[in-house]
């Protein structure tokens, strides 16, 4: 089975085609390939398909389970696709499982890729989370004993961030997979610990749901940057600094993020 493999930010993915492995089942696949032992190793697999929607990004999880959409994802299967000539021009529109996304090839040294991420979602029903309500913001829950400030939202996927006054003194590893599998959370979340360095920068590390701790999340990034500007603490434009490197987001009533992506491999996998 051919793959490409590439990474935004040090958040990688095995990318295919779905004419190579169709009739395969795609999670038990994800997880093998993405597995760092007994794999390639990855965060997660993404799977080209075109059909009578259009071009479909297909997004598994390191532990195969799906998800809507993926923000680093997005740019490096645009960089595949390119590379793959699977579509012409600087800009292409993508389906995703949260709704189509334009994606635009910017100027730069690296492979830049500026996406329209869509709106972010703040109704209780949609993120989702197990309680009515017209949004989910700065609200206190219990962890361990340990009372913490969540703002839910669904950005492309679901997610929570959380304000911290020092990024360094969170146990991401602890308390992240506790917030991922809260029972306000009937799908489970993303988890997003923010620190706020100015009105245009916040330094993020997200425990994502379905692969862990990863070293950039953009999906996460549009997140802090949306919770970030509604409380007043982030302008519209952030740079947000992840422990990969650095993106760029825009707030409007749309969502935009700039960042690079970077092809590390191409080979077979046996399997
Ligand atoms: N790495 C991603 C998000 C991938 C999906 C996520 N783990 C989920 O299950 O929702 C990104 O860059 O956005």
């Amino acid at each position: 089975m051919r793959f490409e493999k590439y990474h935004g930010l040090g958040n990688d993915f095995i990318i295919l085609n779905i004419e190579d492995v169709r009739g395969r089942n795609l999670s038990e696949l994800g997880k093998k390939v993405c597995h760092r032992n007994f794999g390639i190793g990855a965060d997660g697999m993404i799977v080209f398909e075109r059909n009578d929607r259009g071009i479909v990004m297909n997004f598994y999880n390191a532990d195969g389970t799906t998800a809507p959409m993926c923000g680093n994802g997005i740019r490096c299967f645009t960089h595949y696709m390119k590379n793959n000539g699977l579509f012409s021009g600087d800009s292409v529109s993508i389906q995703t499982g949260a709704g189509e996304m334009r994606v635009t090839i910017t100027e730069g040294t690296e492979f830049m890729v500026r996406v329209n991420m869509g709106r972010p979602i703040f109704e209780g029903s949609a993120i989702p989370i197990r309680e009515e309500a017209q949004e989910y913001i700065e609200k206190e829950i219990e962890v361990d004993g340990e009372k913490i400030k969540v703002s839910s939202l669904f950005m492309g996927t679901t997610h929570t961030v959380i304000f911290v006054d020092d990024l360094k003194g969170v146990d991401v590893e602890k308390l992240g997979p506790k917030i991922e599998k809260y029972e306000l959370y009937p799908v489970g979340t993303n988890v997003n610990f923010c620190e706020v360095k100015s009105s245009q920068e916040v330094h993020v590390t997200t425990w994502e749901r379905g692969a862990g701790m990863t070293l950039a999340c953009g999906t996460g990034a549009c997140a802090a940057a949306v919770i970030g500007n509604k409380l007043g603490r982030l302008e519209k434009d952030t740079k947000v600094v992840v422990p990969g490197g650095e993106m760029y987001i825009e707030v409007e009533e749309d969502v935009f993020m700039t960042g690079p992506s970077v092809k590390i491999a191409e080979g077979e996998f046996l399997l």
